[in-house]
């Protein structure tokens, strides 16, 4: 078993454990994912199997309810909602986000994987694309870099096609 959250057989996932997740109220952001203990650069931090709603679906119903909030794009123009903590990472700016995520369509989930180094305490967040709906609180200080290691698993193109948008 490697790393890459996945055994020899191909229906069986390995999930990360760290132990030291866990959710919290930021004051501006609402509920977040935080962690108690430092995390290395390339760490796979979570996986979150994914429920798929089909283009029509999605249009008709799930786009008019809370779930417009939640779901990510997915193949063929149908969203996906992250279950469990997938679904409580918020946003940072491009290149301020902590950690990276991988749509993996064929086995329908997404992977999470630390951009840099995180320190004990920090919130894990992630980029929900250039566009997003809500006036967006930043943690960042100004000034400070951007502490990218070059682990960012996205292309332009998935990234650009964003968390919710198009
Ligand atoms: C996928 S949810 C994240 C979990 C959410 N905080 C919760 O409590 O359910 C996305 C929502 O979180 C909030 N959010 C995420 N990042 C934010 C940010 N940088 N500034 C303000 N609100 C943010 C917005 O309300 C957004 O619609």
């Amino acid at each position: 078993m490697s790393g890459g959250g996945h055994d020899s057989a191909d229906d069986t996932i390995a999930l990360p454990a760290l132990g030291c997740l866990e959710l919290r109220v930021h004051p501006q952001r609402g509920r977040g994912v935080f962690t108690r203990k430092a995390i290395s650069s390339g760490t796979l931090v979570n996986i979150s199997p994914v429920l798929v709603f089909g283009r029509t679906e999605y249009a008709d119903h799930g786009r008019h309810t809370q779930l417009d909030h939640y779901t990510y794009c997915w193949k063929d123009s149908g969203y996906a909602l992250a279950l469990g903590l997938g679904s409580m990472f918020n946003h940072e700016g491009f290149g301020h986000e902590n950690v990276g995520f991988t749509r993996d369509m064929s086995r329908s989930l997404i992977r999470y994987t630390a951009l840099r180094d995180i320190g004990a305490g920090e919130e894990l967040c992630i980029c929900y694309g250039p566009n997003v709906w809500f006036d967006a609180v930043s943690d960042v200080q100004a000034g400070g870099s951007d502490g990218h290691s070059g682990a960012q698993e996205q292309s332009a193109d998935e990234f650009m096609r964003g968390f919710g948008l198009e």
